[in-house]
């Protein structure tokens, strides 16, 4: 029942097979032989835990009111919506440092005076898991059947880099609100740095699995983009998270998506199946039906998360 541990120092045809076996499953595997140092992981997490210490008001000196269009900064517990409701988490937006960008999702971060490593910790990890990103790319594009630079070269030659960083304070064990409610990611690919808490559980055609913490691993999933390029063929499964450690859980999603101003149309079918394998989506959307660039698929899916916000990307 345990989702898989791949290995990216494994043989290109060893972790091919088993991104498809992965992909095709429940879209959620491990990650491990990814290269990056410990050093980098804990200094993101020393400083996340500094900058949720602070008080609410310092907090909201980096608030997402001040991001503007490129969508960066700090929201308070109950201000971000999944499918309407109001998560029990806290976080910071961030992104590739695009200073002057000015296009929806892009430009500078956010960074908070009071913890000054949380600058360079954050963009050193951006930039350490933009590689790891690129390498899974290479075995999902192996696994498809297309040349290992398929993504590199193309979808993800200038790509979309969001990196958030969340706190879910604890929820007593009867809780029925959750830190993230149910839903799928956006991109192409998602890979997760949590802390020793858990939480994260998957929809697997099983049912609920558990996503817990494995040292020197990320948990990697499969967004709607790879699933409407592969025409369900390969899976974005639903997930969800509910704290109830006891302790302040953080958690640090990086999502890995297309060129923004890039259209994304359809792959071609990897086998006769492909594009019905999948069955129905669950929540009865076609992927497929979408046209028009990744930007504009982006920014229809996140003004809803944030709704007071969502005159600034007009
Ligand atoms: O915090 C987690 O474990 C998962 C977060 C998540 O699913 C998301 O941000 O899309
Ligand atoms: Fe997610």
């Amino acid at each position: 029942m345990a989702l898989p541990v791949i290995d990216l120092a494994a043989p290109m045809p060893v972790k091919a097979a088993e991104v498809e076996r992965a992909c095709r499953d429940s879209g959620f595997f491990y990650v491990t032989g990814t290269g990056v140092p410990d050093v980098v992981k804990l200094r993101v997490l020393r400083a996340a835990r500094e900058f949720f210490a602070l008080s609410e008001e310092t907090k909201a000196e980096i608030a997402m009111e001040h991001g503007g269009r490129a969508w960066r900064g700090y929201f308070p517990v109950g201000a971000e919506l999944t499918s309407g409701r109001a998560d029990r988490k806290e976080g910071i937006y961030f992104g590739t440092e695009r200073p002057g960008d000015p296009r929806p999702l892009h430009g500078a971060n956010l960074f908070p005076a009071q913890v000054p490593d949380l600058r360079p910790a954050v963009l050193e990890y951006i930039d350490r898991l933009t590689d790891v990103a690129q390498d899974v790319l290479r075995v999902v594009a192996v696994s498809l059947g297309l040349d290992a630079e398929y993504f590199a070269g193309g979808y993800t030659a200038d790509p979309t880099v969001l990196f958030r960083i969340f706190h879910y304070p604890p929820s007593p064990p009867d809780a029925d609100d959750w830190g993230v409610g149910e839903h799928t990611d956006y991109g192409l690919l998602t890979l997760l740095l949590q802390d020793d808490n858990g939480g994260l559980a998957v929809r697997t055609q099983r049912g609920w699995v558990d996503a817990p913490p494995v040292p020197d691993t990320f948990v990697c999933n499969i967004g709607d983009m790879l699933d409407r390029l592969t025409g369900g063929w390969y899976r974005s499964t639903p997930h969800r998270v509910r704290n109830v450690s006891g302790n302040d859980r953080l958690s640090f999603p990086f999502f890995f998506d297309p060129a923004f101003d890039r259209e994304v149309p359809p792959l071609p079918p990897v086998s006769s199946s492909a594009g019905s394998a999948g069955g129905a989506r669950w929540d009865g959307q076609d992927l497929r039906a979408f046209t028009g660039t990744y930007g504009e698929y982006l920014v229809g899916k996140v003004s809803k998360v944030f709704p007071q916000l969502r005159g600034e990307l007009g």
